[in-house]
């Protein structure tokens, strides 16, 4: 039996003969089907079969079809805008991801080059340059003139991290060491942040210890303010009693605790707009004697996005622990090693063995080699006068500078030291935070210094801005069991210490102000 030719015709009876017309006429076009769809089987039953299925499709719902493929396209369009604006938003994102990572790397680097320390979180980038202070912060172009013009050519290290953090508005600690440029690090920021000659009164306040380091604060403040309109005030004793801050026009206050507690007790003076309140010397404002005129300094500076550093060469973990009731998302930077000496000072310790031999060593090294200017300090004011009539006497150009003066010869005293009027400068403690004296070549310690940190102030008056300097520290029996703190800062510093004195026992009794024999060449009963 022949096989049917195709599904469709299976199971008839066909004459073929009488049809092989018919047969012939459709042979070739099964032929050509056959060829055209090689994978679709017999063509008979795949066109009914499509034919059908076609049918069916468009009897069951063309037009919902029809919409559907519309929808479809139109959905398929909003899609493809989506993946391309999350891969545009990605491409993006890598972008700022790549550029922090940058910066991260960039901070990472110049913070170790210049022995930056910082804790706290989204800690600003330090700057490289003065330059940057334009480029990042839009700095005026005053500022970076009158910068260039007093020859300062690159920030310091504490300038490049704590510019930035005051820049951004956030609270900061600040320890570098002595001449450093902490000052400008503080000044800066607050040019650039506050509007010259406003008429909302205070917006800065800047607190030092002393009258002599305030009045040295201000001279700078305006030396860099030079070619603006800001108002920049030191507070003095009348000013406090007597001044009408609502007249008196004034963007920044420089002032001691003490005469800024008796302006607003007297003078109603406003902080409630204060933006910026520095802390110079912040461990000295923090000891007993000033912490209550600054408690009430902090509370006066009411404005609620006040921003408030500290800054000093030693700051302690005590001072800290203080301050951090004031302070709020702050940010802790260390220059080098904290509450350490410049390691640009030469530091040495002489032993006198009593108050005698003190006077005898400073005398003979006077008499080998005297390299002006020297500072020399004493424990009290009335050792600085001794020690004042003692050199007179020798014809040396000295001077004297303690509490006991007036302003106005307080002033006369450091004019004339930085003038070279004066060879040497007998001080007491009054001067030795924060005091600016270019080229001092040495510090003499006559009296052993109380502390530590007291050590660290009085030698800084040497050894700034780059130049190098020389510390030498009398000491006698008395002093012998506090020599280890010294020694310890001066190790830390790099200088070479004895170890007898590395193995003293440590002491608690920090404060070391003995009573000692007064200064005199005179037998004791002439002295009287
Ligand atoms: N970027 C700088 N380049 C060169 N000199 C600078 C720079 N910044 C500041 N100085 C100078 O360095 C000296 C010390 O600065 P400053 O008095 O601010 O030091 P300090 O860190 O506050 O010291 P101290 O702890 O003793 O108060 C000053 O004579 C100042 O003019």
């Amino acid at each position: 039996m022949e096989k049917p030719s195709s599904v469709l015709f299976a199971g008839l009876r066909f004459n073929k003969k009488r049809f092989s017309d018919d047969i012939a006429r459709f042979k070739p076009k099964e032929e050509e089907e056959l060829t055209a769809y090689p994978a679709l089987g017999p063509p008979a039953a795949t066109a009914g079969v499509r034919k059908n299925k076609k049918r069916k499709r468009k009897d069951e719902a063309p037009d919902i079809v029809e919409g559907f493929s519309v929808f479809n396209s139109c959905k398929s369009k909003q899609k493809a805008r989506e993946v391309e604006e999350e891969e545009a938003v990605e491409v993006e994102e890598r972008e700022q991801r790549k550029e922090a990572e940058k910066q991260i790397e960039k901070a990472a680097i110049l913070r170790k080059k210049f022995r930056i320390h910082i804790s706290g979180l989204n800690v600003p980038c330090p700057i490289e340059s003065f330059t940057e202070l334009s480029s990042r912060y839009g700095c005026k172009p005053y500022l970076l003139r009158n910068l260039f013009e007093r020859g300062f050519k690159e920030p310091t290290a504490i300038q490049r991290q704590a510019i930035p953090i005051l820049l951004s508005g956030r609270d900061c600690f600040a320890c570098a060491p002595t001449g450093s440029g902490k000052t400008l690090a503080f000044l800066c920021p607050i040019l650039m942040k506050l509007k010259p000659g406003s008429k909302d009164g205070i917006r800065s306040v800047i607190i030092c210890p002393t009258r002599e380091l305030a009045a040295q604060t201000t001279r700078e403040c305006k030396k860099l303010a030079k070619g603006t309109k800001f108002y920049i005030k030191v507070l003095t004793k009348e000013l406090a009693r007597c001044g009408n801050f609502e007249k008196i026009p004034c963007d920044i206050l420089v002032s001691t605790p003490l005469r800024i507690e008796v302006a607003m007790r007297k003078s109603k003076l406003d902080l409630s707009r204060v933006e910026y309140l520095i802390l110079d010397e912040a461990d000295k404002l923090f000891e007993l004697g000033f912490v209550e005129q600054i408690d009430s300094v902090v509370k006066a500076c009411s404005n609620p996005s006040i921003t408030h550093s500290l800054f000093s060469a030693t700051l302690p973990e005590s001072v800290e622990d203080l301050a951090r009731s004031i302070m709020h998302d702050v940010v802790r930077v260390i220059i080098g090693k904290k509450n350490s000496a410049s390691e640009l000072i030469e530091q040495k310790l002489v032993f006198v063995g009593s108050e005698k031999g003190k006077l005898l060593a400073i005398r003979q090294s006077f008499a080998e080699s005297l390299n002006p200017p020297i500072l020399v300090f004493v424990q009290s004011k009335e050792r600085a006068k001794e020690l004042y009539k003692e050199l007179a006497f020798d014809n040396i150009k000295a001077d004297v500078i303690h509490a006991d003066l007036n302003q106005l010869q307080r002033e006369n005293a450091v004019d004339n030291f930085r003038a070279g009027r004066t060879w040497v400068l007998i001080a007491t403690d009054v001067i030795s935070r924060g005091m600016d004296f270019k080229g001092v070549n040495c510090v003499v310690n006559y009296d052993f210094p109380e502390s530590a940190a007291a050590y660290i102030h009085r030698i800084g008056r040497c050894g700034r801005a780059g130049r190098s300097g020389e510390a030498v520290t009398f000491y006698t029996e008395e002093d012998k069991p506090f020599l280890r703190n010294i020694a310890n800062v001066m190790e830390a510093s790099g200088c070479k210490v004895p170890t007898w004195i590395l193995d003293l026992p440590k002491l608690r009794k920090k404060k070391h102000r003995p009573h000692r024999d007064s200064i005199s060449t005179l037998p004791e009963d002439d002295a009287e």
